[in-house]
């Protein structure tokens, strides 16, 4: 049986509104998530053995079932337990690129890399609305990176509408080494600061219709419209994350002054990026911004949106 490589594209959020409070202890979201040329690469083959064996030589990353690639095995296994009694355990390589903790999806990408790979190597012929009601049970992220390219996520963030792709911008990626968020963390402040809040003061669970700016943000996505793009992108988390890292929060303002589309954290951060309309922008803005800060604890990447999520190598 022939091993498989997988590429595991990373995602920024172009925008990220919290829109209410839910029962099961998550938000309900809108979000526009766009996948980005950086990426991982996932090797898997099989092992002749009944295990899931686990390789990264990337420090931060473990190699235990606390692993989103190593969940999505034992997932696999659990819904496929014929094609796991035929084909056996599997060895998975991963090659970590995408910054970890940095608001990139990086775990979850990994994790549709291994939904995606083992179907193909079990011969199972999910389709994609199969595959990602899998990958709602490992993470909220985890639809959305099995498809990827640009969409609208609601509800967790697994109900997913594509939209037009966004392909045609460049990103730079900002980020410290030593400062990692938890996605976790940061929500259960957001619901600290603005959920109970909202509930004392209005004496009912916050429900809003998307407040912001999601309707223009999709006109300006289907018009290809850059400059619309960039000031409307938007992230609540900012209102959380910011506050608490203020390397951070300097790190987006130098960044904005320099230029570009539009500037904003990911996700729950703490990467920050700044969209471009060419490489030779994108490149500039990096370099000015290296020189100004020249901090050896940040690193900077160069990339393009992209219309890809899993791809087979
Ligand atoms: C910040 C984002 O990455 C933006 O795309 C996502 O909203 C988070 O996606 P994710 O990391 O796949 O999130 P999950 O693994 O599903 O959840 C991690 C934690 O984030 C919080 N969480 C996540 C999604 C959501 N809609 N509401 C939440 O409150 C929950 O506390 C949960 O325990
Ligand atoms: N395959 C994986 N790659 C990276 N980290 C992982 C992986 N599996 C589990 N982790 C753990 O998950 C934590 C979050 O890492 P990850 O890179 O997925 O964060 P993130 O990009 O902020 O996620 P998201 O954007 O989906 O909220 C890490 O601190 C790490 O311990």
């Amino acid at each position: 049986m022939k091993p498989y490589t997988l590429i595991a594209p990373a995602k920024i959020n172009l925008y990220l509104e919290i829109i209410g409070d839910r029962l099961d202890g998550y938000h309900e979201l809108v979000m526009i998530l766009q996948s980005i040329e950086l990426a991982d690469r996932l090797e898997i083959r099989p092992n002749g053995t009944q295990h899931i064996r686990l390789h990264c030589d990337h420090p931060q990353v473990p190699l235990d079932a606390t692993n989103l690639a190593y969940r999505a095995a034992q997932l696999m296994i659990q819904e496929f337990p014929t094609a796991f009694a035929n084909y056996g355990g599997i060895d998975i390589t991963l090659d970590k690129r995408i910054p970890v903790a940095a608001g990139l999806a990086g775990g979850s990408t990994n994790a549709a890399a291994i939904l995606v790979g083992l179907d193909l190597m079990w011969e199972l012929g999910l389709t994609l609305p199969a595959l990602r009601r899998l990958g709602e049970k490992l993470g909220s992220d985890v639809p959305f990176c099995i498809g990827g390219g640009t969409a609208i996520a609601t509800g967790r963030g697994e109900k997913l509408d594509p939209i037009q792709d966004l392909d045609n911008l460049w990103v730079v990626l900002a980020k410290y080494n030593s400062i990692a968020v938890s996605t976790p963390w940061a929500y259960q402040t957001y619901k600290k600061q603005f959920v109970e809040t909202y509930i004392r003061d209005h004496g009912e669970v916050l429900s809003r219709s998307s407040e912001v700016h999601s309707g223009p943000f999709v006109q300006a996505i289907t018009q290809k419209n850059g400059v619309k793009i960039g000031e409307l992108i938007h992230n609540d988390l900012e209102k959380i994350v910011l506050p608490e890292y203020p390397k951070v929060a300097q790190l987006r303002d130098i960044l904005q002054q320099l230029g570009g589309l539009g500037t904003m954290m990911s996700g729950s951060g703490p990467t920050v990026f700044t969209l471009c309309e060419s490489k030779i922008e994108a490149e500039t803005i990096k370099k000015q911004a290296k020189e100004m800060i020249n901090d050896p604890d940040l690193e900077f990447w160069v990339t393009q949106l992209s219309s890809s999520g899993i791809q087979v190598e």
